[in-house]
């Protein structure tokens, strides 16, 4: 097995500012101190590929409702590695969650961005039952795989990275 990687909270001052841009969750936790609580992503058995990762703060979705969940973690992977995050499949099968961007794509430079890498997780409720998601604080909600790539052999890529979500354009 491959130790590549490095998981560690964003600065207390990084989560905040992105918790403050989400309106819909900042309501309920604009008082509660839950940069302490924030817990690194682990893998549930020796076996499992994915990394869970956890709510910094309790969750409720009504159907259709979309939100950005600043996950207070960010990852130092080695060059050629890259974290790949999908949906739990408990709630994938329940409520049809899904990524906004369908799968997370977190590359090794982005560590380095102005916002510290600062993993975002953008999730939406398609519950085909109309059913409104409830998680609390703590609970396991996406998971992330490592996998490594390849490049082509004429690749001349060099630019650094600043931030995420478009950046590149
Ligand atoms: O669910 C996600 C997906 C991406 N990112 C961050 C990490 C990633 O390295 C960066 C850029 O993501 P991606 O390359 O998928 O997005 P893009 O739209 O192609 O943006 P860019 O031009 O910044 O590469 O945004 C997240 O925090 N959460």
């Amino acid at each position: 097995m491959h130790r590549m990687a490095r998981f560690e909270k964003v600065s207390e001052e990084q989560f905040y500012a992105d918790l403050e841009k989400q309106s819909g969750l900042c309501e309920s936790v604009r008082d509660l101190q839950i940069y302490e609580q924030i817990q690194l992503p682990r893998r549930a058995t020796a076996g499992s590929a994915g990394y869970d990762f956890f709510l910094p703060m309790d969750l409720c979705l009504r159907p259709q409702e979309s939100v950005r969940i600043p996950s207070g973690i960010r990852c130092h992977m080695q060059p050629g590695w890259v974290l790949t995050l999908y949906p739990r499949s408990s709630l994938g099968c329940r409520y049809h969650l899904q990524l906004d961007n369908t799968v997370g794509v977190i590359d090794a430079d982005y560590v380095q961005a102005k916002n510290e890498g600062h993993i975002l997780i953008q999730i939406t409720n398609h519950s085909p039952k109309g059913e409104t998601l409830r998680l609390s604080q703590g609970s396991a909600f996406v998971q992330g795989v490592f996998l490594s790539f390849g490049i082509t052999e004429d690749d001349a890529a060099s630019d650094p990275r600043s931030g995420g979500f478009g950046s590149t354009g």
